[in-house]
């Protein structure tokens, strides 16, 4: 696996892979700086007249539901019904599952289109689960991070998606293998919209490696992780944070990552 990462990081540079995203206007700027740092070349456009040609031109597709409206939701389902017809990868984040029942409508209706990877916080991935499972999903846990996984695990199943779980551990769930990743700072939290770059490189691993989105996934986190950890020893707070961690995106070579990664696997 780190010969793996290593390789991507790589293979994004080398590539730099056009990533399309549908976000928020809180990140917009944030993760097209953040999937340029990482070589990576970032489009972002909403303009339902554009999805279908936009989609052509792309490597993989962001979809974030962060500032959602209805205009925009409709962008969403063109560009993703256009992915899936050409069979290009595309990557949900459900910023703000569970908050309200129109989130929960828009998400149903979202992962019917099975999106290749999922990639969300906890609490947003037990709401993903609970919507589609009953409301009994995820309730009898009082471990919010194994309740996660166990959502996780049920969204793999029932959408064959690769599902990812971010906070001080970052948990990823394929079919049949579990990586937990323990980088990562705190500091990274209070940095509004840490998880859609995490999303908006998992599209940029994804793009590179259309054919392994569990890796391309657990190659993304690594870094971003890593990128943190050595942002946060130069950081006085959180502002010098989002500098900094722009700068070690850009920084890092693929041996440090490899050195520095904190990786465990696990068969299911
Ligand atoms: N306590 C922590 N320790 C280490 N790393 C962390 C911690 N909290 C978050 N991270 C890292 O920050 C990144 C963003 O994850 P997080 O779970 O905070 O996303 P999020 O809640 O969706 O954020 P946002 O909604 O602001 O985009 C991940 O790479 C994660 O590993
Ligand atoms: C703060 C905020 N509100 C909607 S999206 C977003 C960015 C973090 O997900
Ligand atoms: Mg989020």
């Amino acid at each position: 696996m780190k010969e793996f990462i290593r390789e991507q990081i790589l293979t994004v540079r080398k590539q730099s892979p056009l990533v399309h995203s549908i976000t928020n206007y809180v990140v917009m700027n944030n993760t097209a700086n953040a999937l340029l740092a990482v070589g990576a070349s970032p489009i972002m456009a909403h303009a339902h007249s554009e999805m279908a040609d936009m989609v052509k031109i792309v490597g993989a597709l962001v979809i974030n539901i962060g500032t959602l409206d209805e205009y925009w939701v409709k962008s969403m389902e063109l560009a993703i019904g256009q992915a899936n017809t050409l069979g290009k990868p595309w990557i949900l984040d459900p910023v703000g599952a569970g908050a309200t029942p129109y989130r929960d409508e828009v998400l149903k209706q979202l992962l019917e289109l099975k999106p290749t990877i999922i990639r969300g916080n906890a609490s947003e991935i037990m709401a993903l689960a609970r919507k589609n499972a009953g409301p009994t999903k995820g309730v009898d846990s009082t471990e919010e991070s194994a309740a996660a996984v166990e959502a996780a695990r049920y969204l793999q199943q029932e959408f064959g998606s690769v599902v990812c779980v971010s906070g001080a551990v970052d948990i990823i769930v394929g079919k049949d293998t579990t990586i937990l990743l323990s980088n990562g700072h705190p500091l990274m939290a209070k940095v509004t919209g840490m998880g859609c770059t995490a999303t908006a490189l998992i599209g940029a691993f994804a793009a590179a490696n259309p054919t392994d989105p569990f890796c391309a996934t657990v190659s993304a986190m690594a870094l971003l992780g890593i990128a943190g950890e050595k942002a946060a020893k130069l950081s006085n707070g959180p502002g010098s944070m989002q500098v900094n961690i722009l700068d070690q995106l850009y920084q890092l070579t693929d041996e440090a990552v490899a050195s520095l990664i904190k990786l465990e696997e696990t068969h299911v």
